[in-house]
């Protein structure tokens, strides 16, 4: 049975000091996000990732805030007691603080979310101090960084030299600093994500990043293979092949429908007594 109430940002610093990892997940909608909590994930992730898997963008880029709140709202209502975690999109915290702040405040008042995420280190160090001054729980974002793609040349891992093991601990020390709950790294060398939750007090949670995490993140179409143009990923294990099982329902209803085998007679109502009581659903 899931936990009734969700998990705190304490609970999950207990979590890592206890060795118990931190489950994470997607969700994007009312179903997806209850059948998370139902699992009983720890945190359900409402991610820009929506841009790839929901509308089929090439990267999150395209993501407005607007996306974000509307797809929180629908997981708030499935996952009411897991701790739900929004995103926060393309350059809707590099503008003024004021800016910062209303995209923040939608994201809690309109999305229901218990926190925020934000792609970046050193450069976002002041803004997540600010956030969280504001009692705003942030979850840091560094490694493979999606919003920065163009800038990055690619999905590239990171960690793989000296040089940027100690860019990214020097990232994950410094939203450490600015009050960050927890960080997820994204892929890369397991080498670098064991150094950086060696060296934080914090929970690291990993997509991609190895096994020494204090915690995992998959993002949920890709786990039980919910997309029709799944591409293997190498950091990814399917659970499920979700896909597979819905196109060939709906292909047999399609069949069932021309051949008229559906609907049958317990799919149809009659006039009469029955058919009174049936419409108005008591039985
Ligand atoms: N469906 C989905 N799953 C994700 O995990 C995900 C998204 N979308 N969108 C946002 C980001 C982007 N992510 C990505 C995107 C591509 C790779 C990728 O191409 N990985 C290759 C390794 C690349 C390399 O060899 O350098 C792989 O084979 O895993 C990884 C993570 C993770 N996030
Ligand atoms: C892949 C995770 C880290 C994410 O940011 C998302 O789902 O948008
Ligand atoms: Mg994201």
């Amino acid at each position: 049975m899931p936990t009734p109430k969700p998990l705190t940002i304490h609970k999950l610093r207990e979590m890592k000091s206890n060795g118990q990892p931190i489950v994470m997940t997607t969700a994007y909608d009312y179903p997806s996000a209850r059948l998370a909590e139902e699992a009983g994930v720890d945190i359900v992730l409402v991610g820009d990732s929506l841009g790839n898997v929901i509308l089929n963008y090439e990267s999150t880029i395209p993501v407005t805030l607007d996306d974000i709140v509307y797809h929180a709202r629908a997981v708030a209502r499935g996952a009411m007691h897991t701790f739900r975690v929004a995103d926060m999109p393309f350059m809707t915290y590099h503008g003024s603080l004021d800016e910062t702040l209303r995209h923040v405040r939608r994201l809690m008042q309109e999305g229901h979310a218990h926190a925020v995420k934000m792609e970046g280190g050193q450069e976002i160090e002041r803004t997540v101090k600010r956030i969280v001054q504001a009692g705003v729980p942030v979850l840091g974002h560094i490694g493979l960084t999606p919003q920065s793609i163009h800038q990055l040349g690619g999905y590239k891992i990171q960690g793989k030299d000296p040089q940027s093991v100690r860019r990214l601990l020097d990232d994950a020390k410094a939203l450490e600093r600015a009050g960050v709950f927890a960080i997820v790294v994204e892929l890369m060398t397991e080498e670098a994500a064991e150094r950086i939750a060696r060296e934080v007090a914090i929970p690291i949670i990993g997509i991609g990043a190895g096994r020494s995490c204090d915690g995992q993140l998959l993002v949920y179409h890709d786990l039980v293979r919910y997309s029709p143009d799944y591409r293997g990923k190498k950091f990814v294990k399917t659970y499920a092949d979700v896909g597979s099982l819905i196109r060939d329902s709906i292909a047999r209803y399609a069949d069932e429908v021309r051949t008229r085998a559906f609907p049958a007679e317990e799919h149809v109502f009659h006039a009469g007594q029955d058919s009174v009581k049936a419409l108005y659903g008591q039985s």
